[in-house]
C-alpha cells in the first residue's frame, strides 16, 4: 500500500498506460509517480506524442490506467463507480482544453452556471458565483454573449471561469492557451495564475511554451515514458 499524502490534491502512484486496440499495443509510460500539493502550480512539458494528454486524462479520471492508481482528494479513483467518479470529477477538478468546449447555444453566464447547477447548488447562489467569476476574468460586460459572439481570448477566459466555478482543488489544463496568439495566451495564463493565488486552486498545465511553464512552481518533463522534474535553469 503506497503512502497517500494528506496535502495532495492529486496523487499518482506507479501510473502506467498502454493503449491496446486489437493486436496493436502502444505503450506510453509506466511507473510514473506524481504528487500535486494544495495550491501548487505544475507545468508538464514534453515532445509531441510523449504522453502529456494521456497523463492528464488519467489524472482527471477521464481514462483508466493500465497500472497504478490515481487519488483525487485522497479518494482512489479505481475504487469508485462511474457515477461516483463523475461526481468527484465535477466537485474536485476543473478542466480547460485548447479549444474552449463552451456550448454554443448558451450564453457565457449559462455556460459557467451549468457545472454548479449540476453539482446541486441552488440557482441564486450558482448565479452569484458564476457572475463573480466572470467579472474576475474580465467578462462582467459579456454575460449575455454566446461563444460565437466572444473573441478567442474571451472564450478561453469563460472556459477558465467555468473550470473554477465549483471551487475545485485542482484545475487540469491541456494546452489551455495553445490556440491563442502570444499576447492573449500570456494574458489568459497570468489570469489562471492570479486565480490560483486568490483561491489556492492547484494548476496542472500541459504546455509547449517554456516561457509560460517557467511561471509555474514546478516544471516536469515527460520524455521516453519518464517524468523528470527540470531544474529552473533547464526550463
Ligand atoms: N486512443 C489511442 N489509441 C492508441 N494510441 C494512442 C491513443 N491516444 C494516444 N495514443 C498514442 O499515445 C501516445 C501519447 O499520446 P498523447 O496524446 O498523450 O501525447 P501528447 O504528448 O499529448 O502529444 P501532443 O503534444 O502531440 O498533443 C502517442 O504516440 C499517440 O499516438
Amino acid at each position: 500500500m503506497s503512502d497517500i499524502r494528506e496535502d495532495a490534491v492529486i496523487q499518482a502512484t506507479g501510473l502506467g498506460k498502454t493503449y491496446a486496440e486489437g493486436s496493436m499495443r502502444t505503450p506510453v509510460f509506466d511507473g510514473l509517480d506524481l504528487i500535486v500539493r494544495k495550491g501548487e502550480t505544475v507545468a508538464i512539458l514534453g515532445a509531441s506524442g510523449a504522453g502529456k494528454s494521456t497523463l492528464l486524462h488519467l489524472l482527471g479520471g477521464l481514462d483508466t490506467p493500465t497500472s497504478g492508481e490515481v487519488y483525487v482528494g485522497g479518494q482512489r479513483m479505481s475504487a469508485l463507480s462511474d457515477a461516483e467518479r463523475g461526481r468527484l470529477r465535477n466537485r474536485a477538478l476543473g478542466f480547460v482544453y485548447q479549444f474552449h468546449h463552451l456550448l454554443p447555444e448558451f450564453t457565457a453566464l449559462e455556460n459557467v452556471l451549468l457545472p454548479v447547477v449540476l453539482g446541486g447548488v441552488s440557482v441564486p447562489e450558482a448565479e452569484r458565483r458564476a457572475k463573480a467569476l466572470l467579472e474576475s476574468v474580465g467578462l462582467g460586460h459579456r454575460l449575455a454573449h454566446k461563444p460565437g459572439e466572444l473573441s478567442g481570448g474571451e472564450r478561453q477566459r469563460a472556459a477558465v471561469a467555468r473550470a473554477l466555478v465549483n471551487r475545485p482543488g485542482c484545475v487540469l489544463g491541456d494546452e489551455p492557451t495553445g490556440n491563442l496568439d502570444e499576447k492573449t495566451a500570456a494574458t489568459v495564463f497570468d489570469l489562471m495564475l492570479a486565480l490560483n493565488r486568490d483561491q489556492h486552486t492547484s494548476l496542472v498545465l500541459v504546455t509547449h511554451d517554456r516561457r509560460l511553464a517557467r511561471k509555474l512552481d514546478r516544471v516536469l518533463e515527460l520524455h521516453e515514458g519518464r517524468l523528470r522534474e527540470l531544474p529552473p535553469d533547464e526550463v
